[in-house]
């Protein structure tokens, strides 16, 4: 867990509300009211298909919710004009299923990708800091000049992070950050996650199936089912839960009739 300890925040960082989105005739995301305080750290779990990777493309700007709002720090993201919209998404960093790095870039050019791209650092610049990023999630100077093809999974996951943090966002998203990965590979990068929010002082938002994953990496979890938040609590409060999805989620019964 991450910040446990850190009072509530009266107002929420990132907040979804009233949300719904669907795809023709199929409702995903159903009146979503969901929110998460500044320096939390809040992980979104459920089965396949109920809506998480929309939920967090909505947060992400990737998708436009048909109605509700969805709320940075209580300022409406669809209202804000080209340049604030844009400091708004520079403040959000993302590390992607999969890492999503570009194969033809080396890794320091894929951490510093932002940097060099739309911030417009120098090279030399943005290489001093893509090397300091690598080193956050301990990935010393032999991998810079690599290419992605060339790491395993779990290093690969590891610059996706560091370029998740290079920008020092105040929000950091996590798609499924242990997907593909082995126990071994996954425990680290969940270390990293936590060190890394931690360190940054930011607010986290992940999207995962793995609870072992869920309950290192968050303050809280929130099950999404069918579009909708049917629960909500701190990790250890997954165990005592009586609600039937929560138990059929914690008892890896997700094939049951409520999965649908
Ligand atoms: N761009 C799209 N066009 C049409 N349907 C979509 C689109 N994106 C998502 N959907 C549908 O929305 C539903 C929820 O998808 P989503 O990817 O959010 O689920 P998920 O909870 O992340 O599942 P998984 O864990 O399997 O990735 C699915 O039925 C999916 O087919």
């Amino acid at each position: 867990m991450i910040g446990a300890s850190s009072p509530p925040s009266p107002s929420p960082r990132l907040a979804w509300s009233g949300v719904a989105k669907s795809f023709g005739a199929r409702t995903v995301i159903r009146g979503l009211d969901l929110s998460v305080a500044a320096g939390r750290s809040l992980v979104i779990m459920g089965g396949s298909g109920q809506g998480k990777s929309v939920t967090l493309k909505l947060a992400l700007g990737l998708m436009t919710p048909d109605a509700g709002r969805i709320l940075v720090d209580g300022e409406d993201l669809a209202l804000l004009d080209g340049k604030a919209r844009r400091a708004a998404f520079s403040r959000m960093g993302v590390l992607f299923q999969g890492a999503a790095l570009f194969d033809s870039l080396t890794v320091w050019e894929n951490v510093a990708f932002r940097l060099l791209n739309a911030d417009g650092f120098g090279r030399s610049e943005a290489r001093a800091r893509a090397s300091e990023a690598l080193g956050r999630v301990r990935l010393g100077p032999e991998v810079a000049d690599l290419y992605p093809s060339q790491l395993s999974g779990g290093m690969q996951k590891r610059v996706g992070l560091a370029r998740a943090v290079v920008t020092a966002p105040r929000l950091l998203f996590f798609d499924e950050p242990t997907t593909g990965l082995d126990p071994i590979a996954a425990a680290a990068i969940n270390d990293l996650i936590v060190d890394q929010v931690r360190g940054l002082g930011c607010t986290a938002i992940s999207i995962t199936h793995d609870l072992t994953s869920a309950r290192t990496i968050g303050d809280e979890i929130a099950m999404l089912h069918q579009g909708q938040i049917v629960w909500r609590g701190p990790p250890a409060a997954l165990d005592e839960s009586p609600d039937p999805y929560v138990r059929q989620f914690v008892d890896g019964r997700l094939d049951g009739p409520m999965s649908a």
